[in-house]
């Protein structure tokens, strides 16, 4: 069995295309940074806001983002899965949802990757009727999918095409979360 998964994790890259390096998205996440930081870190600001991780895929962005974070915040976290170990969206599963810290709050939500838009849409919607005063999407990759999505990122690191893609926390049949830049592979293996 392990060997099964091992010999098919490898094959899934032998077969797969660098679009960004390490280099590419460690720069990427610094900018938003930058972005996050030009609005809550000011001299007059008593914001608090909470940014909320979506995992699984958001575990390695969150992980390079907060540290370049220099503003007081809290961290919590949600988790949503609509993909499991496919390659295509299927039904919003919930399986941690929002705290009832989100009342009231500007909420920073970090997520890996926006597809179809269906899972942040989920999410933005569910904190708004939560109570949360603001909701700010930031993903680290919005991909070109040719067709309109229920919902727009507000910060974005980097734009993709419309391919599947693997790495910086983002997997396919649950394989390569691991890698530190982001690969296409090809769908159907
Ligand atoms: O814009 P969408 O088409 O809705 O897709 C985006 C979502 O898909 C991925 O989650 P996935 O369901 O694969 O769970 P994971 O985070 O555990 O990988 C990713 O982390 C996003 O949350
Ligand atoms: O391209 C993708 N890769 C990994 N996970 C995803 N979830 C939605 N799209 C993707």
């Amino acid at each position: 069995m392990q060997d099964f998964h091992h010999n098919r994790a490898r094959a899934l890259l032998a077969d797969a295309e660098e679009l960004f390096s390490k280099q590419d998205v460690d720069h990427a996440v610094t900018q938003m940074a930058g972005t996050l930081n030009a609005r809550f870190d000011q001299p007059d600001s008593e914001e608090f806001p909470l940014v909320l991780g979506v995992m699984g895929g958001a575990v390695v962005f969150t992980g390079n983002l907060l540290p370049q974070l220099t503003f007081p915040l809290e961290f919590d976290y949600i988790h949503v899965s609509r993909y499991g170990d496919e390659d295509r969206g299927g039904e919003v599963v919930w399986k941690v949802v929002p705290r009832s810290n989100v009342s009231g709050r500007t909420v920073i939500v970090l997520d890996d990757i926006l597809d179809e838009g269906e899972t942040l849409a989920h999410v933005k919607q569910r904190l708004l009727d939560m109570g949360a005063r603001e909701v700010i999407l930031a993903v680290f990759a919005d991909k070109v999918i040719g067709k309109a999505k229920p919902v727009k990122a507000d910060i974005v690191g980097i734009t993709i095409p419309n391919r599947f893609v693997v790495g910086f926390g983002m997997d396919a049949y649950g394989y390569w979360r691991n890698l530190p830049g982001l690969w296409a592979i090809k769908t159907g293996n």
